[in-house]
């Protein structure tokens, strides 16, 4: 039976780092958070990211907007806190409304205060292995596979997903980290021929069930990045947890894998941000 891969309690761990090295600081680092419209989940993520804040002695400056909001008015927004000195990380909560360009939004926001690290400037310079921030998800499943000493170099890694936000960087990370990487997507003709040679499997695409005991090799660590609601309304991942548990060596749960480890990177990112000042 496969280790379960204990996200929530190393993301406890990772606040509690946290909160004692603020202690040590000359200021409050200070998160804003915008949110545009209320979409239920994005407004519980959102006041999670608050009560990290707290529990880490950060400040948390929330910005409510309207859904009918301008692009101009939230670009008018995003400049102010570019300039404001309490202010080290702002983070635009997403998906927006479909009216706003994500691109340009993210593209307002300082490259030094884009803790998400969806900025250009910051994907840049971590494909050239240069970090200034790392993107939230991807080094929260890094920092998993760390915590649990599974050694990355000369591993055969396959990615499902190739979205900015998570399976191109996450390839980067892991090549960096020297595997051996692939990245499957929609148009990846037999997906299971390659899921069955990955040591590690990263699941990152949004579809309940797509990945089976039947297409992952005996030993393998498999980690679910994904976040749907099943047929009851819970949370689930792309893996189906239950019959992979029995063939991995170690598996991610959802809820409680990587989701809270995406959060914790957030709080890290806010204090190297706060750092650099
Ligand atoms: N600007 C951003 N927007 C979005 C991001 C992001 O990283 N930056 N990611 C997601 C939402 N998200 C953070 O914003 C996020 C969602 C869920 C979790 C999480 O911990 N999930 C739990 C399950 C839910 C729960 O019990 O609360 C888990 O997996 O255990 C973390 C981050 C889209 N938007």
């Amino acid at each position: 039976m496969a280790i379960i891969l204990d996200g929530k309690a190393l993301a406890e761990q990772t606040r509690q780092r946290i909160a004692q090295e603020v202690t040590t600081l000359s200021r409050q680092p200070g998160l804003a958070v915008i949110l545009v419209g209320d979409d239920p989940a994005s407004r519980l993520y959102v006041s999670n990211k608050e009560k990290d804040c707290a529990q880490c002695g950060f400040k948390s400056f929330e910005h409510r907007m309207a859904a009918d909001t301008t692009e101009a008015e939230l670009l008018a927004l995003i400049a102010e806190l570019n300039t404001n000195d309490d202010v080290d990380g702002i983070l635009v909560q997403l998906p927006l409304p479909k009216h706003l360009n994500e691109e340009m939004v993210i593209q307002s926001i300082a490259p030094e205060k884009d803790v998400d690290a969806f900025h250009p400037y910051n994907v840049g310079r971590m494909s050239q292995g240069k970090p200034v921030f790392l993107p939230c998800t991807p080094a929260g499943v890094m920092a998993i596979l760390k915590a649990y000493d599974i050694d990355v170099a000369g591993k055969d890694c396959v990615v499902i997903g190739r979205s900015n936000i998570v399976g191109k960087p996450m390839g980067m990370l892991l090549t960096q980290a020297n595997g051996t990487v692939t990245i499957c997507h929609s148009r990846t003709p037999n997906l299971a021929e390659y899921t069955k040679r990955a040591d590690i499997l990263v699941a990152a695409v949004g579809r309940e069930g797509l990945v089976r005991a039947d297409m992952v090799k005996e030993g393998a660590v498999v980690i679910d990045v994904a976040m749907n609601r099943n047929a009851a309304g819970k949370f689930c991942g792309d893996v189906d947890f239950e019959a992979v548990k029995a063939v991995a060596s170690h598996i991610t749960p959802v809820p409680g894998g990587v989701g809270p480890m995406t959060r914790a990177l957030l709080l890290e990112n806010i204090l190297t941000a706060a750092k650099r000042k």
